[in-house]
C-alpha cells in the first residue's frame, strides 16, 4: 500500500488481500445471489447470472452481447481490458462494467418483461420502509425546532453521514451503526461563506445513493431553498441502478411519498420538494455520463456547461469522490483542490470513507490516523467535507 501511495498509481483489482480484490472476490459474488435469491427470474436469466458469476470467479471479461445500445461505447471504455482476467484491470473499470453487465444478465435493457426492473429495488424498498428511516424522519421535527445554524449543521451533516448507508458497503463491510465516527477534513465553514457571499445561489447536487442517503440531501436542498440560500436546485441522479443502491429518478419519486406519508415535517418537506419540482425550483437531471467508468475530469461538454451554472456542486459519496479526484492511490496529504482544478463550479464533496483512496489530510491528521488500528479508508465511519471555491 504505502509503496503504490507514493507513486499515486491507479487503483488495480489484483492482489488478494486489498480492499479492490475483496469487492471482485466477495462483494459481488454475494450480490448476484442475492439479486438471484430476491426475484423468481426464468432460466433465461438464472443462466446469464450464474455466468456471470462463473466469469468474475474463474473467467476472462466478456463483452457486451453484440446489439446492445451502449456496445460502442463500453467496447471503447473496455479496450485493453476485455479479455482480461477480473483480477488485473482498473478497479474503478470493473466495478462499473460489472454492474453494466449485472443488468445485461436480469435483461434490464430488455426487450422483454423484464426491461426496466430494478434489480436491486427490493433492497432499497426494504431500507425505505424500515425503521431507521422512520426514526430518521421523526427527527426532522426536533431539527426544525433548533437555531438556523444549527439546523445547516445538523442537516449538512445528516447529508453527510447518509453515505454510511450504501447497500453495495453494507453487504461486505456490516452496518457500521453508531460506532465511533470522526470528520478527518471538514471545509463546511468554508462552504457556507461561499453561499451567503454568493446567495441567492443555485445549488447542484450529485447524488449517491437513495433510501437513507437521498431523504437527508432532499431535505438539505428543501432548506436552502426554504432559508433562501438557494433561488435554484439541481438533483442529478444515475439514469439507471448502479452501484447497488445509487439513487434513479424513481427513486427520488419513491423517497418523496416515502416522506409525504410521515407525519409532521417530512410530509411538509416533501409537499414544498414536490412543489419546487413543478414550477421547475428543483430540477431533477440524469446524465449517461453518471455511469460511465470514468473520472469526472473527462466530463462531456454538455455536462461541463450544465455544472458550470453552479454556485456550489454539492458531490455526494465515496464512488464520485474517485471519480473526482481520479481512482488513484494518491499521497493522502495531496490537497483535493489540485485534483479537482478541472471542476467547472465550486465544488463541495461529502464523503464517507469506503475505499483506500484518501487526499486533503493534513499531515498531523494522517500521522494520527496512521497510528490506529483501525481501518479508516474502508470501515466508513471516517468522513470528509472537502471545499474547493
Ligand atoms: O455509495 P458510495 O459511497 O459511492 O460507495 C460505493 C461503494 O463503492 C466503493 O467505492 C467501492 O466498492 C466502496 O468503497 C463503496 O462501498
Amino acid at each position: 500500500m504505502e509503496k503504490a501511495e507514493a507513486s499515486g498509481a491507479p487503483v488495480i483489482t489484483g492482489a488478494p488481500g486489498t480492499f479492490a480484490w475483496s469487492v471482485l472476490a466477495e462483494r459481488h459474488p454475494a450480490l448476484i445471489r442475492q439479486v438471484r435469491d430476491a426475484f423468481p427470474y426464468p432460466p433465461g436469466q438464472q443462466r446469464a447470472l450464474d455466468a456471470l458469476q462463473e466469469e468474475t470467479a474463474h473467467g476472462l471479461i466478456q463483452p457486451l452481447p453484440p446489439g446492445a445500445a451502449d456496445g460502442a461505447r463500453w467496447a471503447a471504455w473496455g479496450s485493453g481490458h476485455i479479455g482480461r482476467s477480473w483480477f488485473e484491470v482498473p478497479f474503478l473499470w470493473a466495478e462499473s462494467y460489472f454492474y453494466r453487465r449485472l443488468l445485461e444478465a436480469v435483461g434490464y435493457f430488455g426487450p422483454g418483461a423484464w426491461q426496466g426492473v430494478d434489480p436491486f429495488a427490493p433492497f432499497k424498498r426494504a431500507e425505505l420502509n424500515g425503521s431507521a428511516v422512520e426514526g430518521e424522519l421523526a427527527a426532522l421535527d426536533e431539527v426544525a425546532r433548533l437555531p438556523l445554524a444549527e439546523q445547516d449543521h445538523a442537516l449538512l451533516g445528516a447529508a453527510l453521514w447518509g453515505n454510511r448507508a450504501d447497500l453495495g458497503f453494507l453487504i461486505s463491510a456490516g452496518d457500521p451503526g453508531t460506532a465511533g465516527t470522526h470528520v478527518v477534513a471538514d471545509d463546511s465553514a468554508l462552504f457556507w461563506r461561499h453561499l451567503a457571499d454568493a446567495s441567492p445561489a443555485t445549488v447542484y447536487l450529485v447524488a449517491d445513493n437513495a433510501g437513507r442517503e437521498l431523504i437527508p440531501d432532499l431535505v438539505l436542498l428543501d432548506h436552502l431553498l426554504t432559508t433562501g440560500r438557494a433561488a435554484r436546485a439541481v438533483l442529478h441522479v444515475k439514469p439507471t441502478p448502479y452501484y447497488v443502491s445509487d439513487a434513479t429518478p424513481a427513486d427520488v419519486l419513491d423517497c418523496l411519498r416515502r416522506m409525504a406519508e410521515a407525519p409532521g415535517r417530512a410530509a411538509e418537506t416533501a409537499t414544498r420538494l414536490w412543489s419546487a419540482l413543478t414550477r421547475g425550483r428543483l430540477r431533477l437531471t440524469a446524465h449517461p455520463f453518471s455511469c460511465a467508468p470514468l473520472p469526472y475530469a473527462a466530463m462531456p461538454a454538455d455536462l461541463r456547461t450544465d455544472l458550470a451554472a453552479a454556485t456550489v456542486t454539492v458531490v455526494k459519496g465515496d464512488l464520485n469522490y474517485r471519480r473526482l479526484v481520479g481512482d488513484n492511490l494518491w499521497p493522502a496529504t495531496t490537497p483535493f483542490a489540485t485534483l479537482t482544478g478541472y471542476f467547472p463550479s465550486p465544488l463541495l464533496a461529502l464523503r464517507t470513507l469506503k475505499c483506500d483512496v484518501a487526499v486533503g489530510l493534513t499531515p498531523a491528521t494522517l500521522a494520527t490516523l496512521e497510528s490506529d488500528p483501525t481501518p479508516w479508508r474502508t470501515a466508513g465511519t471516517h468522513a470528509v467535507l472537502h471545499f474547493r471555491p
